[in-house]
């Protein structure tokens, strides 16, 4: 195993950067540089010195084998803020056959060595992506391990049963065959419900992971794009009184008192014979479908598309006159804060409906499971059992248990140079 090292903080000057060692030769490495290391742990201040040449006075830790982030032997080195300091350690680290770190390398190595399970893995990768509180709350809970937590739970039920369909095969008499025991199916049917209801949750969870999408629509000219600005504070989307400007979707990343919400302007919804338009109204269409909600705007108040459930109808342009229903005025600002408070009011019930199942990759899995637990109480006991292991391997699966390997790369490479 290579020993990898790399600076653990964001390149640049700073108070100060961390670089860390992981791996068989981190100790030696870490000694070689600032002399003998007597205890694990407690931070020492030290001189680097590679040969004559004193690299820097750093603040030195010292983690061993099985006590440390990645599970290997961890050496940390905070040194000087400056990227020359860091260049010059790394000559030093280099020379001594360490090599730098990929992306995600030491996530990887700490799941390697079963410091964390996948989803918790998973989980950190989403806590360095997060960019809301309500994002922050979700991935922090994932990292805590409460879906390997289950997974194990409800794999030892299936165990559990599968030992006592064993049982009920090895026992068997030629001539008498031996039931099933009716615990088996009320282990199942825990299980399956347990599942069921964990992937219930899973839309709402993957959404407020992602983010939520918030459709800006209606006919031309309504002022979607002067709303669109209005939220942003700035100019995100070209205005004009040409009914038609906008023909692409503009989207606008927000946070919405904790939530992460996107806004996107779309074009005007109408008949075109300007292809370009048409195109431009085909993609609203869509993405408008696809979002979580709707927010449908037109000067008479009239939407001009199908409303669904949760969507909002507003009339626009309420400093041009009175008239029936909710209003605003993007070009004053009026009603634009309590239209974003009903949209806050409705994207924050979602929150409520998540769980921990945040990823396609775990619901797929639990999917697995599900099928594989299509078992009933006239099959042949071998099947059954069969159907048993299977759905523990696919919980195992969920939370890399085994089977990781396919998914690695990518989950790690998401990771940035350093964790
Ligand atoms: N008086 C008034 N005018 C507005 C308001 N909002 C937008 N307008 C004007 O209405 C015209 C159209 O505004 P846009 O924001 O471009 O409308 P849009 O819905 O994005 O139009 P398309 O992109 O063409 O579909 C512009 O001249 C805006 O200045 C408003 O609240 N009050
Ligand atoms: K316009
Ligand atoms: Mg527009």
């Amino acid at each position: 195993m290579d020993t990898i090292f790399a600076e653990a903080t964001p390149p640049g000057r700073g108070g100060v950067s961390v670089v860390r060692l992981s791996g068989p030769k981190a100790r030696a490495a870490l000694e070689s540089l600032a002399g003998p290391i007597a205890a694990p742990r407690i931070a020492v201040l030290r001189a680097l010195r590679d040969g004559e040449d004193l690299i820097d006075r750093a603040l030195v830790l010292w983690f061993e084998e099985g006590h440390s982030f990645t599970g290997e032997e961890v050496a940390e080195l905070h040194i000087h803020g400056a990227p020359i300091i860091v260049n010059r350690l790394t000559q030093a680290l280099l020379a001594r056959g360490l090599r730098r770190a990929e992306a995600g390398e030491f996530t990887r190595r700490a799941f390697l060595n079963g410091r964390m399970d996948l989803a918790e893995a998973e989980g950190l990768a989403d806590l360095l992506a997060a960019e809301t509180e309500a994002q922050r709350k979700l991935a922090m809970r994932a990292t805590e391990g409460e879906l390997g937590q289950k997974a194990d739970e409800l794999r030892s039920g299936l165990i559990r049963a599968g030992a006592l369909v064993e049982a009920s095969i090895d026992f068997a008499d030629e001539d008498v065959p031996e039931d099933v025991p009716e615990e088996v199916f009320d282990l199942i049917d825990k299980v399956r419900l347990d599942i069921q209801q964990m992937l219930t949750t899973y839309p709402a969870t993957e959404r407020l992971r992602q983010g939520y999408e918030v459709a800006i629509i209606g006919p031309p000219n309504a002022g979607k794009s002067t709303l669109l600005n209005r939220i942003g504070q700035r100019e995100v989307a070209l205005v004009s009184d040409i009914a038609g400007t906008t023909r692409d979707i503009l989207e606008l990343r927000t946070d919405l008192r904790g939530l992460p919400v996107t806004f996107l302007d779309t074009a005007g919804l109408r008949e075109s014979s300007d292809p370009v338009e048409a195109m431009g109204v085909a993609r609203a269409l869509k993405r408008a479908e696809e979002a979580d909600l709707r927010i449908h705007l037109s000067v008479d108040g009239m939407p001009v598309e199908e409303v669904k459930d949760g969507d909002i109808v507003i009339r626009s342009k309420s400093d041009l006159g009175q008239g029936e229903g909710m209003a605003i005025s993007a070009m004053t600002g009026e009603g634009v804060a309590e239209l974003l408070d009903m949209v806050y009011d409705r994207l924050r019930v979602r929150v409520a409906d998540s769980g921990l199942v945040s990823h396609r990759r775990q619901a797929e899995a639990l999917q697995r499971a599900l099928l594989a637990l299509e078992v009933n109480k006239h099959m042949a006991p071998e099947l059954l059992a069969e159907g048993l292991r299977q759905a523990a391997q696919a919980l195992a699966m969920m939370v890399g248990r085994v089977g990781a390997e396919d998914y690695l790369d990518e989950i790690f490479s998401s990771f940035c140079i350093g964790k």
